[in-house]
């Protein structure tokens, strides 16, 4: 059975992160979890997080559900590439996402959570969408969602159709032609370790030249922003009146009145246009004339990370068929 969900951003002022709506149990426990395809934990906010670190957050309750088993001697432990994380132990539920049901689905509770999860209200957990064995659960890794829900959905797909500061979708099982222009173009998918990587065909900064590269990265729906080689985002920044990076600011700032270019990205022999708007990401703070911008430096990460900002610029396919694919429509 195929399924369509929203993917809402969590604040209405910039796209720090998207929730979706997903029912775990009997009876159905909704949840908002970040749908996430840089990892592949399933893990939620619980009756076993304490309660000094729950703010507002909704929590799942397996003692509450009839079809709740425990997964005896199973625990887990992520970190995130943003210095996040959490801790737990494992049952096995129903999970369903707009109208996709798995039966005894691994749903991680939380029995620790960093403060950066407890300090954001709207995420009630992270459903992971990367390849499965980045699973942390030990001693057995578990199954993401889309790897046990893959062969009862039509085709062996999701697609992420974020949208800037308004409501997106994530589709499964099928393509959905009404949202997207053009053709798909579809690459190669590195699976090792496990993220959704391919290469990039270049860049241009605005209307200049499309400068022909390999940016080798990860497509992110779990990274706000997106991070490209130093030599990129200095080309880039360039191009902004008083953009400087900052030690202070932790990354490119500029000023909120300066005149942003868009950013084009090559995926194969086509290519992704961000808008300025998007790269212009969010005061520093409210009612600041500094602003941060939404692309920046990887050099030290180590890795290119196409995040929301990329991704909410095209209509993304997630081809999980063997080999998998990446495809990118413009939109
Ligand atoms: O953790 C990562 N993506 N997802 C999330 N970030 C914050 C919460 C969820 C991530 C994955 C790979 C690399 Br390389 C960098 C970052």
């Amino acid at each position: 059975e195929n399924g369509s969900a929203a993917a809402i951003p969590i604040d209405p002022r910039f796209d720090i992160a998207y929730v979706t709506p997903v029912t775990i149990g009997t009876p159905p426990q909704t949840l908002y979890l970040d749908f996430d395809t840089g990892s592949s934990d399933l893990w939620v906010f619980s009756s076993h997080t304490p309660e000094s670190q729950v703010r507002g957050q909704r929590i799942y309750s397996p003692e509450k559900s009839s079809t709740a088993k425990l997964l005896a001697g199973h625990t887990w432990s992520i970190l995130y590439g943003d210095g996040s994380g959490s801790l737990g132990n494992v049952y096995t539920d129903n999970f369903t996402v707009g109208g996709v049901t798995v039966t005894s689905q691994a749903v991680q509770t939380a029995q620790q959570v960093s403060y950066s999860f407890t300090s954001q209200s709207e995420i009630h957990g992270l459903v992971g969408l990367g390849f499965s064995t980045l699973n942390t659960v030990f001693p057995n890794g578990q199954l993401t969602f889309f790897d046990n829900a893959k062969s009862t959905l039509d085709s062996p797909v999701f697609t992420a159709d974020l949208k800037w500061k308004k409501e997106g979708t994530y589709d499964f099982g099928f393509i959905d032609e009404t949202k997207y222009t053009g053709e798909i173009t579809y690459l190669p998918v590195q699976t090792d370790p496990g993220y959704w990587t391919f290469t990039s065909s270049g860049y241009a900064v605005g209307d200049g030249a499309f400068h022909p590269a390999s940016i080798v990265g990860i497509a992110d729906t779990g990274t706000s922003l997106t991070y490209l080689p130093a030599e990129v985002v200095t080309s880039y920044w360039g191009q902004v009146d008083g953009a400087v990076d900052s030690d202070y600011y932790g990354g490119y700032v500029f000023p909120c009145s300066s005149k942003l270019p868009s950013f084009t990205f090559g995926v194969g022999p086509a290519n992704i246009t961000i808008p300025a708007s998007y790269i212009n990401y969010a005061q520093i703070t409210e009612g600041s004339p500094v602003c941060f911008g939404g692309l920046q430096s990887s050099s030290w990460l180590g890795v290119n990370i196409w995040g929301d900002v990329a991704l909410k610029a095209a209509f993304v396919v997630f081809n999980g068929a063997n080999p998998p694919t990446i495809g990118w429509a413009k939109k």
